[in-house]
């Protein structure tokens, strides 16, 4: 049996399932390490806010941390929501006792609106709890409340940043809501700092700052640097909001599977194109398909929004002679013409998410008849102003079909518009076995 590293959560439970011990639970469960959790307060909460919380005696909290350090053994602690003096004495007790490493994610209130923190106990965790910790997590607001500086840009982060690491802290890392969405890390003993770039997405963020913080502890579980734990924390957590749900009526709460879920069919869709670029640069005689302007391949992952989740060959298939080569890597984001092909088909068919494009000749449109291929066409000199021509002329080829989606669009082409064939279908080594198919009998 392997074993797996175990991290302890102490912080409250959110009723809502979005913040607190929740978050960190599930953030625990997705990164692989045995999550423990030891509760301060519970929060009668939702996504609209906190209404009430019962917050535990001190001693109930830390018999809860002493069951699990007698007997899991955890080397890695997160602190969320420590609502009074008293539990966060009893906290610092622990720490000493038992001698786990600890990240403090210092909650002050919730997103939604209601205060988790007592103002009295403030002082008593950056003065009792913070000189025991290795890394803190504030954001921009728990920074300026902590060091009493104001925070308008990164300068006045790193200033701030500074002041905290003297209270006794390895690692201040402030995360970048606010910085446009870069985290600033400083290491108190080499007096350093190091940006983890990052962009500000949309989404649901309820939880986001327990999520990282537990990101956080689970990947130093891991035995990942502080840098790589950041910059996996950073893009876990830009991902769990990303793919948040409005499942109530406030603020979403942030989806830990998204990210996974995401990488894991960014991974399948990145294999499958490239055994699909394989195929057709490996046939003897896949060339003779290849318009001017290149061949592309693109294969999208479920729920694709935009280009960005679209895999393709980034300088596209070249004719070499008589042979194919691609020119550049398969990556995602990079090509936008077979890309919003596949994303028009799309619209119409979800599971429709690959598409190949080879040059137009009346020969090959009667090899796709011979080969019972479904086809529509649209026309070029029929295009409107202003539209994207993919994204029209997929449509109306579709619309022309019924609304279904056929395996071969083609156009004849215009003024300056060289004719185009498009193969679709579900997954991009299918178009790329029709394209070699097609190369065959020609
Ligand atoms: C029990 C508990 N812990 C922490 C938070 C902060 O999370 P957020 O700022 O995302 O509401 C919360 N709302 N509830």
């Amino acid at each position: 049996m392997q074993k797996m590293p175990v991290v302890m959560t102490i912080a409250g439970s959110d009723s809502g399932g979005g913040a607190g011990i929740a978050a960190d639970l599930k953030t625990f469960s997705m990164l692989g390490v045995h999550g423990t959790c030891a509760i301060t307060s519970v929060t009668s909460q939702n996504t609209r806010g906190v209404l009430t919380s019962y917050d535990l005696p001190p001693e109930v909290v830390s018999d809860q941390i002493s069951a699990v350090c007698e007997d899991l053994n955890p080397l890695w602690a997160k602190t969320g929501m420590l609502p009074s003096s008293d539990i966060i004495r009893e906290v610092a007790d622990c720490v000493r006792r038992y001698n786990f490493g600890l990240v403090i994610d210092p909650v002050m209130s919730a997103e939604a609106g209601g205060s988790l923190m007592r103002q009295e106990a403030l002082s008593t965790l950056i003065d009792e709890l913070v000189p025991l910790c290795d890394v803190i997590t504030p954001n921009v607001h728990e920074a300026e409340v902590i060091s009493g500086i104001s925070i308008a840009n990164m300068n006045d982060a790193k200033k701030a940043a500074r002041v905290i690491g003297k209270k006794g802290v390895n690692y201040v890392i402030i995360t970048g809501g606010h910085l446009k969405g870069s985290d600033l890390i400083y290491d108190s003993a080499s007096n350093d700092y190091t940006m983890i770039p990052g962009k500000l997405v949309k989404g649901g963020t309820h939880g986001s700052g327990c999520t990282y913080s537990a990101a956080i502890a689970a990947c130093l579980s891991r035995n990942y640097s502080l840098e790589e734990a950041s910059f996996f924390s950073k893009n876990f957590v830009e991902q769990a909001i990303i793919n948040s749900s409005s499942v109530g009526r406030g603020v979403a709460p942030v989806n830990q599977s998204g990210g996974i879920l995401d990488s894991a069919s960014r991974y399948h869709v990145f294999r499958n194109v490239k055994k699909a670029v394989h195929l057709v640069t490996g046939h003897r005689s896949f060339f003779r398909l290849i318009p001017e302007v290149g061949t592309n391949l693109a294969m999208a992952i479920p729920d694709a929004k935009s280009t960005e989740d679209v895999a393709a060959v980034s300088g596209r298939i070249v004719r070499l002679e008589n042979t194919q080569v691609t020119v550049g890597d398969i990556d995602f984001g990079k090509s936008s013409h077979v890309a919003r092909i596949v994303l028009a088909a799309m619209d119409f068919d979800p599971d429709i998410r690959a598409a190949l494009n080879i040059k137009y000749s009346k020969e090959i449109i009667q090899i796709c008849r011979d080969m019972d291929l479904s086809i529509s066409t649209f026309d070029r000199q029929q295009e409107p102003k202003n539209v994207s021509t993919m994204d029209w002329g997929v449509s109306e080829a579709i619309i022309s079909f019924n609304g279904s989606v056929p395996d071969i669009i083609y156009d004849e082409g215009g003024v300056g518009k060289e004719a185009m064939i498009r193969i679709l279908g579900k997954n991009s080594i299918n178009v790329a076995r029709i394209a070699s198919n097609i190369a065959d009998q020609i």
